[in-house]
């Protein structure tokens, strides 16, 4: 696999600055260091690293307009993705990260200190329980999630952190039709209308990518999120 992320990022029109790509060097180089003692991911190599957090991470840009949105939450976001590389190539948007694992949030502390970002807040919980809070209920413009759960639990995690005329973007592989399908009802039971799904395929063989766009229409109704591990226990209908 040959893989170039400054490369492919100017294939798309975008040019990394000296600093955004020292940035992306250190965020590499701190994950493989931490990745020795605290589980963070399988990938290590890096133009595996490049290809499957980093650009994978930053693909929902290709499809949404980022500068018009100021306030992203990141659920489940393990060693920060896709959150922080956004962040680091959309250094105006304010970011929340949620993660259940605190070992997790303690690498992330870290990486945020050693990149010098500002804007960031990382929550250690539960979804199902920060998105009862009111600090974060219906707050935020968009929420995202990468590979934490299923489309009909996910929509349980995430719609609820979304103001009404927002966003929730799951990224997800190739075979989604199946799990569409079954979230279908989950998802209007929320307040949210999927309204665009994107499919394509990373760079060099990286594998197929679907991006789900869901709006968010309604508010969600106060019983939901309901409490932590509810959603994948019995997830909505
Ligand atoms: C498979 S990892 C994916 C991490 C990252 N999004 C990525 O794509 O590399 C799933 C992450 O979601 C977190 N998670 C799972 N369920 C959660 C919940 N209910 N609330 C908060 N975090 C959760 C886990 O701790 C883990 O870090």
């Amino acid at each position: 696999m040959a893989f170039d992320l400054t490369q492919a990022l100017a294939e798309r029109g975008w040019a990394l600055t000296a600093a955004q790509r020292e940035a992306f060097d250190r965020y590499y180089r701190l994950l493989v260091a931490w990745n020795e003692r605290v589980n963070l991911t399988a990938i290590t190599d890096p133009e595996g690293v490049a290809l499957k957090h980093f650009y994978d991470s930053l693909t929902p840009a290709f499809y949404t307009d980022f500068s018009g949105i100021s306030s992203l939450v990141d659920i489940g976001s393990g060693a920060g993705f896709p959150g922080l590389p956004l962040k680091l190539r959309f250094p105006h948007l304010a970011l929340t990260i949620v993660d259940s694992l605190k070992k997790r949030i303690a690498f992330l502390e870290e990486a945020v200190r050693e990149l010098g970002l500002s804007g960031v807040t990382l929550i250690h919980g539960r979804a199902e329980a920060v998105g009862r809070d009111p600090a974060h209920r219906e707050r935020y413009d968009v929420a995202i999630a990468r590979a934490v759960a299923r489309l009909n639990v996910l929509g349980e995690l995430c719609l609820p952190f979304v103001r009404v005329g927002g966003l929730f973007i799951a990224m997800k592989g190739s075979d989604v039709d199946d799990e569409v399908r079954e979230a279908q009802g989950a998802i209007a039971t929320l307040g949210g209308s999927l309204e665009r799904i994107e499919r394509f395929a990373l760079p060099a063989n990286g594998g197929g990518r679907t991006l789900l766009f869901i709006a968010k229409r309604s508010p969600t109704p106060a019983a939901y999120p309901r409490k932590p591990g509810m959603p994948e226990k019995k997830p909505l209908r």
